[in-house]
Formats: structure tokens, C-alpha cells, sequence
């Protein structure tokens, strides 16, 4: 008779530290998965205390309430099907970053990761020690392999699993989103089901933590001629899924059955994505539902405005215009329009009252000095002032709202415009806001949470973005254009590359350097800057670490 195995993969967004909330989450999966006659159920890594743990994992008493909820989770769960989970282990001299097996009201098995990655925002090698090689377990008439996520980024895991006897590999993943990685995951299962002759399941996690966010798009492969390494099934990205997925022992070995083959979003909706998934799981998993904004007419605000919207819906979204003598009418035009279109509640609160009284109170101080740049940030810093009294006033986190081009030259005040709980667009450029606003505009998705159509008047995507912090001042006045500082800024960040390199690229010298200059001088800058969505492997944070004493330049 033809053997079959059943294997429920659980998709789904646990939260960072609540571990009796994702054990509830898994015995309601696993109840599922029995009742649909599953021979195991499958969670990603790190799915007990949530991913990524970061220097919580090293705690006892984290660790020990995580080995014992396993414990727990494998009693309630005796009769029936299978679990593999991921959890920290700890075996009485080290930590292993590992996947629990439970079975038949036990702990039958842990393995634990070998290949610790430790780069862009990984510190595995801080936390853990690498597990020893390890073979298959059998569940039924299954050998199965488990190597954890970054385990089968590389042949060698895989190749040792197989050649222990595992009959397929199942791989529990902690992957983040960036722009750009889905394509890199099939390929490296691809080879792994080539160079292995075996099936390979590929799980990910799915929401938000802090900073990152994971993005499902749990799938499978099947190796060999017939289907020359096909992806067999494809889980949906960024949305929860829990999915029985069929295998057959075909003879040639275990292959699985074809199934659901979920559309990925293209480039623009996956970041657009990311920013409204991180922002929601932010908010849900920190205890809030409100938000509040300044809403200035410009395009950052905008798309921040957009973004809450479809991540909150309208009646979270407080946008507040704090017009002063430099604001335009066509600023507070452009600024009602866009609360209006997003049916966001919409206040406007003048700063010149405050201004005034800050000016005087200076007055003596600051006598026989002429105004500067001091006086434009105290604009900056009272909408600070006022955005968070409502947020202290009304449970309202206020976000910010700076892109990645400004934060990476510092064109952002320090306690004042960058005042703020999180940042959804902290990783995507200027060039790319202008995009994302067009792309919101003419598509809507039914996870959006706000409404269809142009939420954006094209004039607010179209005028030269301005500061408004003193009369007829443009972006432009500071700083290169930012189709110019963009791509150097890809050039000196994203691809780190030398100054000559750019140079060789047909830059102006003087404007590589002027930025050169800028990014380093602001690190501090970035260093208190609020928390937000990270859309690239060179987001600012744990991505790119420099330092802010900092004299050496590139003189390439
Ligand atoms: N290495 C270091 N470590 C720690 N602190 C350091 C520091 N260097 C300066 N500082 C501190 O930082 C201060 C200078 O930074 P900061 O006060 O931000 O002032 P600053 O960077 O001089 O000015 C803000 C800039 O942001 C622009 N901007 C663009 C867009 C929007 C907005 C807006 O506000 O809406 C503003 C504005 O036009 C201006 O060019 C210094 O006075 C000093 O207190
Ligand atoms: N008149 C204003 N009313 C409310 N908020 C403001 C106002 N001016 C600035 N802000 C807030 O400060 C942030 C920095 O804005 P500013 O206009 O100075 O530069 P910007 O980076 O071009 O942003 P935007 O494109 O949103 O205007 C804005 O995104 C907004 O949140
Ligand atoms: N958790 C992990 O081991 C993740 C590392 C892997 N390279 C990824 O980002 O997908």
C-alpha cells in the first residue's frame, strides 16, 4: 500500500515573550491539525518564546519558563499528532537555539542549530553554542531531517541529515523580511533539494518584532527530473496560514503532493506591506490601538498617514496640522485633503502662541544673537511639545515620520520633528516615498484597513519637499537632489562602497564627500532615533553599526 504522511505547517505570528499566549496558539493549531487527521504539526523556530529573543534567551528564568512550557505543551497534546516547535534548550553547560519534537505526552527529542548566522541583524554566536551533527527522527513511516533556518543556507547540515537516513528535510525558519528575499530562499531549498535528492519543507514565521518582520511564505520542494526541483505548494506572504500538506513515498523516495500555490507580491506591495504589518504587530503587541501624527501637506506624512490607516483603520489615526507664519495655505490645504481622503480625525493646533512664549523667555539670553537655525528647530521641537501631550493626554503613540534619506544625512531635529514611539518608512528613501505614494494610490488590497482610491493628491507627491521652518525654504537648499543622494547614498550605505568607487561611477566628488561627511556626523542622530520597519539588510540599527566618535574619513 502506498505510504502517506500528513504534516501541518503552522504559519503563524506568535508574540516575543508571551509564551503561554503562543503554547495557546499551538494547542489550538495542534487541535486543528488532529482533527484533520495530521501525522505531525510543524511551528517555526523560536516559536514558544517568539523570534528573536535577542539577550532575553540568556535569562534562567526565560529559558526555564520556556523548557517548561514544552513540557506542558506535550502533556496537553499526547493523543494525537506529533509537534516540532522551536524553543531555547538548555543542557546544563549551554544554550542551543533548538527544535523541539513532542510526542505521546513527551519531550521525545531536541535538535539543536549548528550554523549560528551572525551577521546583519543575527547575534547567534553571542547567545548560543552550535548543536553537534545530528541525524533524522522517525515519526511514523518518516525519517524527517530538521535543519534550522540558517542549518540549510549551506550544503553541509543537510548533506550530514540525509546521509544519517532523513527522508525529507523539514526547515523551522526565523527569516526576516528585506526587499527582495524570497527569490534567495527558493534558490538555497533548491539546492538543497538537488544536492540531497529529498523533499524540503520550508517554514517561516510570520509579524512583526520590534524592527523586523517576518514574512511567511512557507513552501516546498520536491527535488528531481520529473519536476526539476519545483516548488510543490506556496503559502501565502505576510499572512497566517495553517496547512496540511500531503507527502508520498513514490518509490523514487517521499515527494509531496502538489498544493495551494499562494501569488507573492511584487516589490512595492511587499514593503508597502512590511510597514503596515510591522506598525500593526507594534501596536497590538506593545498594548496600543491609537496613533497621532503631524501632518504637514508634505509626502513623509503623508504616506506615515497612509500607513497607520491601513494598519489601525481611520478611527485610530489622529493627523494634527501645527501650522506656523511659514506654513502655506496650500500646506494646510493639502494636509486637510489627505486626512480627508484617509477619513482620519484631523486638528489643527497654530504653534506662534508657543513660539512667541519661547522667544521671549530666550529673549534675554539669546540678545545681540541673530536668528538661525536655533530658531528654526524650536518650531520643530513645540510640535514635539504638543504632539506628545496628546499623546500622553489621549493613549495615542505618536509616530514619526523622517525617511531614510534624511536619517542618513542627520536632515531631521533632534527632540523635535524626530520625536516619536516608531517609524514605519525609517528604511525606505525619499526617491522610494515618491513611488510607494503612486503605488498606494492606485492599489488596494483587502488587508488594507483604509479606504481605495487617491489617498495621496498627486499635488503633495509632485511639489519640492520643504521643511517649512522659515520662508521659501527647500530641501534642495541643503542638499543634493535626491535622485543624487539617493544613489549615492545606495552607494555608501547599501552597497558600502569606497569613495573612489563612486567617484569611478561618474559622481561629483565634492557631493560624495559632502555626504560622506553628513552620514558621519549624524550618527548620533541616528543612534536616538525612534525604532522602525526594515525593509533592506543595511537598515539603521542592528544592520550597520558604526561608531559616533568617529575623525576617520574615506580620503580613496
Ligand atoms: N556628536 C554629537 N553627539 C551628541 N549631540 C550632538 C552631537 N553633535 C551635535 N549634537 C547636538 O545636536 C544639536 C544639533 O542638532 P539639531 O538640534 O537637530 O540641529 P541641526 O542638525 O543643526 O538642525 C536640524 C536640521 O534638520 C533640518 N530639518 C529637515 C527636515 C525637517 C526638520 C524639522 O525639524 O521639521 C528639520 C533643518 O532644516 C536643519 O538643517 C547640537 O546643538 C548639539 O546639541
Ligand atoms: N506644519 C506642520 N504641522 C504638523 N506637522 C508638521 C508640520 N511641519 C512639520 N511637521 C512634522 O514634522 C515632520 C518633518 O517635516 P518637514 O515638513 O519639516 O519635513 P519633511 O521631511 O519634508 O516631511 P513632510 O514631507 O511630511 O513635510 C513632518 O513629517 C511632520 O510630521
Ligand atoms: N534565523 C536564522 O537562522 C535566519 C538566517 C537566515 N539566513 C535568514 O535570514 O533567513
Amino acid at each position: 500500500m502506498t505510504q502517506r504522511f500528513r504534516l501541518t505547517l503552522a504559519q503563524l505570528n506568535p508574540t516575543l515573550g508571551a509564551i503561554d499566549e503562543n503554547a495557546a496558539l499551538a494547542r489550538a493549531a495542534w487541535a486543528e491539525s488532529r482533527d484533520a487527521g495530521a501525522d505531525m504539526i510543524a511551528f517555526p523556530e523560536g516559536f514558544l518564546t517568539g523570534y528573536q529573543p535577542q539577550d532575553l534567551v540568556m535569562r534562567t528564568a526565560f529559558w526555564r519558563d520556556a523548557m517548561d512550557a514544552a513540557d506542558r505543551l506535550a502533556r496537553d497534546c499526547a493523543d494525537g499528532p506529533a509537534i516540532g516547535i522551536g524553543a531555547p534548550f538548555h543542557g546544563g553547560r549551554d544554550l542551543f537555539n533548538a527544535y523541539y519534537i513532542l510526542e505521546g505526552g513527551k519531550v521525545r527529542l531536541r535538535v539543536t542549530k549548528q550554523v549560528l548566522p551572525n551577521e546583519t541583524v543575527f547575534d547567534e554566536k553571542r547567545l548560543y553554542t552550535p548543536g553537534p551533527d545530528q541525524g533524522p527522527f522517525r515519526i511514523g513511516p518518516l525519517l524527517i531531517g530538521t535543519p534550522i533556518c540558517e542549518d540549510a543556507w549551506w550544503p553541509g547540515v543537510c548533506a550530514t541529515m540525509t546521509a544519517a537516513g532523513a527522508e525529507i528535510l523539514l526547515v523551522p525558519n526565523g527569516s526576516p523580511y528585506f526587499r527582495g528575499k524570497m527569490p534567495i530562499r527558493h534558490a538555497h531549498m533548491r539546492d538543497r533539494a538537488a544536492e540531497t535528492g529529498r523533499a524540503v519543507i520550508y517554514l517561516n514565521l510570520v509579524g512583526g518584532q520590534d524592527d523586523q518582520v517576518f514574512d511567511g511564505g512557507s513552501f516546498g520542494v520536491n527535488p528531481g527530473a520529473e519536476n526539476g526541483g519545483d516548488i510543490a505548494f506556496q503559502l501565502p506572504a505576510f499572512d497566517e496560514a495553517l496547512a496540511h500538506i500531503d507527502l508520498t513515498e513514490t518509490g523514487a523516495g517521499w515527494r509531496i503532493d502538489p498544493g495551494e500555490r499562494a501569488p507573492l507580491p511584487a516589490e512595492w506591495e511587499a514593503d508597502y506591506r512590511a510597514m503596515v504589518l510591522s506598525l500593526a504587530d507594534y501596536m497590538r503587541k506593545t498594548g496600543f490601538s491609537r496613533v497621532l501624527l503631524g501632518l504637514s501637506g508634505g509626502i513623509d506624512s503623508a504616506i506615515v498617514a497612509a500607513i497607520a490607516t491601513d494598519a489601525l483603520g481611520p478611527d485610530n489615526v489622529r493627523c494634527v496640522m501645527l501650522p506656523s507664519e511659514f506654513t502655506t495655505e496650500t500646506s494646510l490645504d493639502d494636509a486637510r485633503a489627505v486626512a480627508e481622503a484617509l477619513g482620519c480625525r484631523y486638528d489643527i493646533i497654530p504653534i506662534a502662541g508657543p513660539r512667541a512664549a519661547v522667544t521671549e523667555a530666550l529673549a534675554p539670553l539669546f540678545n545681540g544673537t541673530e536668528p538661525d537655525v536655533t530658531e528654526e528647530n524650536i518650531q520643530s521641537r513645540l510640535r514635539g511639545v504638543l504632539l506628545m501631550a496628546l499623546s500622553n493626554k489621549f493613549g495615542e503613540m505618536l509616530l514619526t515620520t523622517g525617511n531614510k534619506s534624511e536619517g542618513a544625512v542627520g536632515y531631521a531635529t533632534i527632540y523635535g520633528d524626530m520625536a516619536g514611539g516608531y517609524n514605519p518608512i525609517k528604511d525606505l528613501y525619499k526617491t522610494r516615498v515618491f513611488e510607494t505614494c503612486r503605488w498606494r494610490n492606485a492599489n488596494h488590497r483587502p488587508w488594507m484597513k483604509g479606504p481605495a482610491g487617491e489617498v495621496i493628491a498627486p499635488r503633495v507627491i509632485d511639489k519640492p519637499p520643504s521643511a517649512e521652518l522659515r520662508a521659501d525654504q527647500k530641501d534642495e537648499d541643503s542638499l543634493p537632489p535626491y535622485e543624487v543622494l539617493d544613489r549615492v547614498l545606495d552607494g555608501l550605505i547599501d552597497r558600502e562602497a569606497s569613495v573612489a568607487e563612486l567617484v569611478a561611477e561618474g559622481f561629483d566628488r565634492a557631493v560624495v564627500k559632502k555626504v560622506e561627511g553628513l552620514i558621519f556626523t549624524s550618527e548620533y542622530k541616528r543612534f536616538q532615533s525612534a525604532p522602525g520597519t526594515r525593509l533592506t539588510p543595511r537598515s539603521f540599527w542592528l544592520d550597520r553599526r558604526y561608531p559616533m566618535v568617529n575623525r576617520w574619513r574615506d580620503n580613496s
